[in-house]
């Protein structure tokens, strides 16, 4: 990444808010294309981002095994070095025959790619879903379901709270 003064945020022209009953139907469609990949043996959540998305296909798939790697990369909207604060356990690694076979892997999005290469480093034949694409990172994940362009910013309900919004004859967009 080319070190900016502008945080990624800023430097994304377009704004892309993900209401709950948007991001709960679009890991409803996610589903309906991993389960014909399936069955996976258990779901692996990519912190923070990918609890959520994880526990709705785990939820829809029937996987009950759910494990996570912890990786921090950005502070907000600026990216940094990638940290893994914890990988796989052991016994996930031993269902997936060492490589991730019959793993699905889960996040919320691809964006750079640095995050998906790492993990998918850590798992070479597991499974990896995003619920959002965009194109830098959409080559490392075999399945996602909506994509947008590189200068979009998406952002998560978990993010968000209801504001008030000033009327458009004042300059609103
Ligand atoms: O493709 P990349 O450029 O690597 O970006 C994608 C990653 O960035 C976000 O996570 P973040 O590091 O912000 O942590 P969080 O999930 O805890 O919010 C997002 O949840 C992905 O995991
Ligand atoms: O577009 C995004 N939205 C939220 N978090 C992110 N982390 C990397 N890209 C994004
Ligand atoms: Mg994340």
């Amino acid at each position: 990444m080319v070190p900016s003064d502008l945080s990624a945020q800023e430097r994304a022209g377009r704004a892309f808010p993900v209401s709950w009953d948007q991001f709960h139907r679009d890991c409803r469609a996610l589903t309906w294309r991993l389960n014909e990949v399936g069955p996976f043996a258990a779901v692996i959540a990519i912190t923070r981002g990918g609890l959520v998305p994880a526990a709705i296909v785990a939820r829809e798939l029937g996987v009950r095994v759910i494990d996570t790697v912890c990786i921090a990369s950005y502070d907000h909207d600026r990216q940094g070095e990638l940290q893994v604060l914890k990988g796989v356990s052991e016994a996930t690694k031993a269902l997936g025959g060492g490589t991730g076979r019959g793993l699905l892997i889960v996040d919320d999005l691809v964006d750079t790619g640095a995050t998906a290469r790492l993990v998918r480093e850590m798992l070479p034949d597991a499974h990896f879903a995003t619920v959002y694409a965009k194109p830098k990172g959409r080559p490392l994940v075999d399945t996602f379901i909506t994509e947008v362009s590189q200068d979009t910013w998406i952002f998560f309900p978990w993010d968000l709270a209801l504001t008030f919004q000033p009327p458009m004859k004042d300059g609103a967009a």
